[in-house]
């Protein structure tokens, strides 16, 4: 069988990611990657494939099986993502937790009408961590679940400061609360407001005469983003953020507290720990791409999110071995 057709929409940290992991997946191939830059100024990591203009997207739609998109959730996927679902099977990792119904409803509005599928946020978190989430719960329904990142790098935080007009550069670390982990992994169960599980430390360089505390008002009071949440914003030059802030190490867990039977304590832990958290998530995507073209082929059709795709899609290896791998 012909190896899975796979474009990238959007080309940034996540984009590079993606083509990376392509390599490690022979069963899928790069085909091609569009950008809303100048294709000339855009230059991948060593794949030799074309880099199309966005614009040009839609004369591309038979000769690519899946494409994943990598646009910041902030402003890009709740645009690009419905735009090409009518043209797409898509993949994204949409991250915005409090609009991910709307987004939902705009994916499966637009992909049920040209008859693709479209999944939404499959990254970590959202994503693996999701699933991890409504395993706990469902699992063990006396219990309380927790989900701590850090330290390091949010790309969706990141992504949103540089939406930011004035904004040159931005890297937003998610700290947790050491003492909210010490009471949780004590089996206390505590109630925790978001404020009492992280805080969030931005290292930010700005553009030629912008005001600082215009920008610093911006991040610390952005819904969804950083107002529940205590904020300390730092303004740098570009050599000193290209020298410390280069690198995007992150990761976290997620912890279900429950009891069962006779008041019997039990826990599960899902966890993380990333060197590069675009690397990881650029894996979950085309994990997931695989998946998405299969569901594609079966005849489904509309907006999908982690817990409506089976496992066994993700993987390349064959129903048969999978079931003698069981255990
Ligand atoms: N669910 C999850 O677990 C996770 C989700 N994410 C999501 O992934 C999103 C994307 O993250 P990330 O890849 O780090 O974002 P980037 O800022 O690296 O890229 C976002 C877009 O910006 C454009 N861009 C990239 N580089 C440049 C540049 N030098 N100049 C101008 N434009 C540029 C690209 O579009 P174009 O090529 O069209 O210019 C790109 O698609 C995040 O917003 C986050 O929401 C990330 C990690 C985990
Ligand atoms: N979506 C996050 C992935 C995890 C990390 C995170 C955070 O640090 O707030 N929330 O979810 C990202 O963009 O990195």
């Amino acid at each position: 069988t012909h190896p899975i057709r796979v474009a990238i929409a959007g080309y940034g940290n996540l984009g590079r990611g993606v083509e990376a992991a392509l390599k490690q997946n022979p069963d899928m191939r790069l085909v091609g990657v569009f950008s809303r830059r100048a294709p000339t100024s855009v230059t991948l990591l060593d794949t030799d494939v074309p880099v199309y203009a966005m614009a040009d997207i839609e004369q591309y739609q038979d000769e690519v099986d899946v494409m994943i998109l990598c646009g910041g959730s902030k402003t890009d996927l709740p645009e690009q993502g419905p735009y090409l679902a009518q043209f797409f099977n898509t993949v994204d990792s949409f991250d915005t937790h409090a609009k991910v119904n709307d987004h939902y409803a705009a994916l499966a509005q637009s992909a049920q009408k040209s008859g693709h599928v479209a999944m939404l946020s499959g990254g970590w978190d959202p994503g693996l961590f999701s699933i991890n989430r409504l395993y706990g719960e469902a699992i063990l329904p006396e219990g309380k679940t927790y989900t701590f990142w850090g330290k390091g790098l949010s790309q969706g935080h990141s992504d949103a400061i540089r939406r930011i007009a004035g904004v040159q550069s931005a890297a937003q670390y998610t700290l947790p609360i050491e003492a909210a982990i010490t009471r949780v992994r004590s089996g206390e169960q505590p109630e925790l407001t978001t404020r009492e599980k992280h805080t969030r430390e931005c290292y930010v360089v700005l553009k030629a005469g912008v005001d600082e505390e215009t920008v610093r008002h911006t991040i610390v009071t952005m819904p969804d983003y950083f107002a529940d949440y205590d904020t300390k914003v730092h303004f740098i030059d570009q050599a000193s953020f290209d020298k410390d802030h280069s690198t995007m190490p992150h990761g976290g867990f997620v912890i279900r507290s429950g009891v069962t039977g006779d008041n019997n304590k039990q826990t599960i832990e899902y966890g993380l720990t990333l060197d590069s958290n675009p690397e990881f998530t650029s894996s979950v995507l085309v994990a997931y791409a695989r998946a998405v073209h299969r569901l594609a082929l079966s005849g489904e059709v509309g907006a999908k999110t982690v817990f409506d795709i089976a496992p066994s899609l993700l993987s390349a290896k064959s129903p048969a071995q999978l079931r003698e791998e069981l255990l």
